[in-house]
């Protein structure tokens, strides 16, 4: 198990550059097994679980050509799906959770798929429902397998069909899009996400002649389409990192410069960190963040303790909530973190209070966060890596305190952040990889 050692206190200068989107990567370099043809994508995020899922692709007889760390062409057009039945792929899907967006494009292509038990982050429930009733009303049957938690998915043609999703899943989304774009007849998802993920996979989608219209709503209208044809893809800066960074600009007193955000993409994001009172000005695709010795939690209109919770997009989203947590603690004021979504997701706080942080766990969902308005620093201490968001918001914790931090099992950082310790050290900060 990996560590970081981190010397706090120090503020970084400079400009960072984000890496593409993990999230949106999952879904994107799935859908290459949707076409026989070459599909070219670019900014791919160099990430554990990006690739982790393209050694899978490569696994299953999918030609790979890595052009540059953040370039790839694939070809899916020989492919041994039963591939998917091996122990090592059971294995090896454990890993992540971006596997089991394989079996959408698996049923529209060959007319059988599998699900393994997922891996991903251990953030409390993640059920997978939405994609299995998905499937099954676009006439796919299964099979489960209590022992290992496999799903075994069979059809004789996919048919379009109307459905009311029982939640907007980002990832159970992403996976009916996939089966319904060759399906016979049109298919209508009420209910769906939209989080820019899923905007990124239909835009894709379409350039490579599926009829997909909706994008960005709630409610998508999918004709399907004989065959789906190759193309080239650029994904987005990741949100989630460009958020973490403009967190850690703050809790660091740094100034820093986000490159090329792409702005209208972002949300609600900047302003979710304009309402801890953090400064930041956005000029074309590019935020800055000044270095600021206070900032200052907003109330609400009537002077109430604001709340931030996550909801699906063009909600916050819930990968933001350890982050802003985190920074709330060394604000001016109180805030209180619902994170509606996953039940354990907030057990990290424990780490935070060591450190010297005023936090009350109210219980699984809720935490309330009194800033400390920078009159105690937080002090380094021990810690282990509880999942990648409250692992980076431990790593920011860590960059601001007194003294000297370890963190532990930083794997789970590494699954979703790009050489975080050498981009960061080329600003300023000291994290020695142990
Ligand atoms: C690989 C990937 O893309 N992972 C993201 C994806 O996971 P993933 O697609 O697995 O998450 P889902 O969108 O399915 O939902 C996550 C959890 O939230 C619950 N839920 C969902 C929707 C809702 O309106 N209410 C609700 O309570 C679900 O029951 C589930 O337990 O979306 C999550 C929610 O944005 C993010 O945290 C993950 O980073
Ligand atoms: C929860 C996350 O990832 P995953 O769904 O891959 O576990 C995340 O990106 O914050």
């Amino acid at each position: 198990m990996a560590s970081f050692e981190v010397e706090g206190g120090l503020s970084l200068k400079g400009e960072i550059v984000p890496q593409g989107a993990k999230n949106e990567a999952l879904q994107i370099i799935s859908a290459v097994l949707l076409t026989s043809e070459k599909v070219t994508i670019h900014n791919i995020p160099d990430i554990l679980d990006v690739n982790n899922l393209i050694d899978l692709l490569a696994g299953m007889g999918v030609k790979v050509n890595r052009i540059d760390r953040q370039t790839c062409e694939f070809q899916a057009d020989d492919v041994d799906i039963n591939y998917l039945r091996r122990e090592e792929f059971k294995t090896k899907s454990g890993h992540l959770r971006g596997s089991v967006m394989f079996a959408g494009p698996m049923l529209a292509r060959w007319k059988k798929a599998f699900i393994p038990k997922p891996g991903g982050d251990k953030i409390g429930r993640r059920r997978l429902d939405t994609h299995i009733l998905g499937f099954e009303k676009l006439g796919a049957e299964f099979t489960y397998f209590p022992e290992d938690g496999f799903f075994y998915f069979t059809t004789e043609g996919l048919k379009g069909t109307y459905m009311l999703l029982d939640e907007p899943s980002v990832t159970g989304t992403a996976n009916i899009i996939m089966a319904a774009v060759m399906a016979e007849g049109t298919t209508t998802i009420y209910n769906a996400a939209c989080e820019p993920y899923i905007q990124q996979l239909c835009l894709m989608l379409n350039s490579m002649g599926a009829k997909i219209s909706g994008i960005a709503s709630n409610m998508l209208s999918i004709q399907g389409v004989e065959v789906l044809h190759g193309t080239e893809h650029r994904m987005l800066p990741d949100m989630i990192e460009i958020g973490s960074f403009i967190g850690l600009a703050a809790m660091t007193q740094s100034e820093l410069t986000i490159k090329d955000v792409r702005a209208d993409m972002l949300g609600v994001i900047p302003d979710r960190f304009r309402q801890l009172g953090i400064q930041l000005s956005i000029t074309g695709d590019d935020i800055h963040i000044p270095a600021q010795d206070v900032y200052e939690i907003e109330t609400y209109m009537d002077g109430g303790v604001l709340t931030m919770y996550d909801h699906p997009w063009p909600g916050l989203t819930p990968d933001l909530l350890s982050i802003i947590l985190v920074v709330a603690t060394q604000a001016r004021g109180s805030l209180l973190v619902h994170q509606k979504m996953f039940e354990s997701r907030l057990f990290f706080v424990d780490k935070l209070i060591d450190m010297g942080a005023r936090i009350i766990l109210c219980d699984p969902h809720r935490a309330t966060v009194i800033g400390l308005g920078r009159h105690h620093r937080l002090r380094g201490i021990s810690m282990t890596s509880p999942d990648i968001r409250a692992g980076v918001s431990l790593l920011i914790a860590a960059m601001s305190a007194d003294g000297k931090s370890t963190i532990q099992n930083i794997e789970q950082i590494d699954r979703g952040y790009q050489n975080i310790d050498k981009r960061l050290n080329a600003l300023g900060a000291s994290i020695r990889r142990l």
